[in-house]
């Protein structure tokens, strides 16, 4: 059967900017472009933002000044890493990744981890299935609200804040997509899903102890979802220790950060997991990227895994209402790292190339059984 004509066009908006960025994100729209064209029923058209470092070096900034209204003219955004060994990582992140997330109000960071069928968990006696988590990482103010300053510079009194700041609207906000994440998961007790709510109420006694009171109190609007409070010292020691008992995970844009890493690697590696910068809302494009940074370690030499970027596009593409084409896209890479085609990381042995090649057949697999399927 010949693809059918395509009603639906996505418009696509690619940033790679740096380090292994321009190699996943080739790879990605490599996989994109053949599943679009292998299921006729969707396309996607692809415009490419040379948003770099090397731009930043060259004309003194990563965005130009209207490159933010070009953005907004893109269904969605995929991005690769920003971060290069020349240019301090605050100037690089602030230059680019901020300087789209923050003004578009992208503020819901969703990072699912799981374990790939082929692949294995660095924990003993956990298989695929026993860890399949979801965090979600405020998005646009704690830690990361660009609040703070330096003083006195190389005095000896020299004085530098960072100052956290948590607002009720950016936390209640935050705290209902969460909820409505665990539920539609619908994990827990009668299916109704599980939220473990994470902070440091402890130590941190102002912003973090209104979250757990948000918490609450949106939670009412939740009867049913099973929630957990937990201290995020204590709870890297329950992602490693009882990995099973975790299903949704809310936490700070810095406490999410560090334990999304931490998932990633649990799950086998950080080369793996996705992020979905939302905004929730849909008045701006949201973006999509591999959880990884720029890698420059490994940067140029083909070993790069692209299969955080491949989850990321299924994800992109699960927001653009594309599901289907999303499952059959994870179908895909998952019965890819079954067959043992694995970057190193993973403990295997292919590069970026192979992993992506062998993807795209795995895909044309897929369909042409489908068809067979439908002439049966
Ligand atoms: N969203 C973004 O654009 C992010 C940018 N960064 C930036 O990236 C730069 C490097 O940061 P790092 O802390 O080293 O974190 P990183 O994630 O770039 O690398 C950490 C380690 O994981 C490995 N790794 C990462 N992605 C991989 C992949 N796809 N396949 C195989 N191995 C992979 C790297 O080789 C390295 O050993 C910095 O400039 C940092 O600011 C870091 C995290 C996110
Ligand atoms: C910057 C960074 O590490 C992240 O967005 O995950
Ligand atoms: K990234
Ligand atoms: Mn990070």
């Amino acid at each position: 059967m010949s693809p059918i004509s395509t009603s639906r066009n996505y418009s696509i908006a690619t940033i790679p900017a740096d380090g292994i960025g321009p190699e996943v994100i080739s790879a990605g729209v490599c996989v994109l472009e053949k599943l679009s064209s292998l299921s006729g029923t969707f396309s996607l058209s692809f415009h490419s933002y040379d948003w770099s470092s090397e731009t930043y070096k060259k004309t003194g900034a990563y965005i130009p000044h209207d490159g933010l209204d070009k953005l907004k003219q893109h269904d969605a955004i995929l991005f690769g890493a920003v971060g290069a060994p020349d240019v301090p990582d605050h100037i690089s992140l602030w230059g680019l990744r901020l300087s789209i997330c923050q003004p578009l109000q992208q503020y819901a960071n969703v990072r699912p981890t799981k374990i790939f069928r082929g692949t294995s968990s660095p924990l003993r006696n956990v298989s695929p299935g026993d860890l399949d988590w979801v965090i979600i990482r405020e998005n646009s103010e704690g830690e990361y609200a660009g609040q703070g300053g330096r003083s006195h510079r190389g005095q000896l009194w020299e004085t530098a804040t960072e100052v956290a700041v948590f607002t009720r609207h950016a936390i209640e906000r935050i705290m209902r997509f969460a909820f409505e994440t665990a539920k539609k998961r619908g994990r827990g007790k009668g299916g109704k899903g599980k939220l473990t709510v994470v902070t440091k109420s402890n130590a941190q006694r102002n912003g973090m102890v209104l979250w757990d009171e948000v918490a609450v109190e949106v939670g009412k609007e939740f009867p049913g979802v099973e929630v957990d409070k937990m201290l995020v010292d204590a709870m890297t020691c329950r992602m490693v220790l009882d990995p099973k008992s975790i299903d949704t995970i809310v936490a700070t844009n810095l406490h999410a950060d560090i334990l999304s890493d931490l998932a990633a690697s649990l799950a086998g590696s950080i080369g793996i997991a996705p992020t979905s910068n939302l905004d929730p809302t849909r008045a701006n494009p949201s973006m999509f990227e591999p959880i990884h940074g720029s890698a420059f370690d490994i940067t140029g030499k083909g070993v790069a895994n692209p299969v955080a970027t491949f989850w990321t596009a299924a994800e992109m593409l699960t927001w653009l209402g594309e599901e289907e084409g999303a499952a059959r896209l994870m179908e895909a890479v998952e019965n890819v790292t079954e067959s043992g085609v694995c970057t190193r990381d993973l403990g295997g042995k292919a590069g970026t190339k192979e992993v992506t090649e062998a993807v795209c057949s795995e895909l044309e697999k897929l369909f042409a059984d489908k068809e067979q399927a439908w002439l049966a």
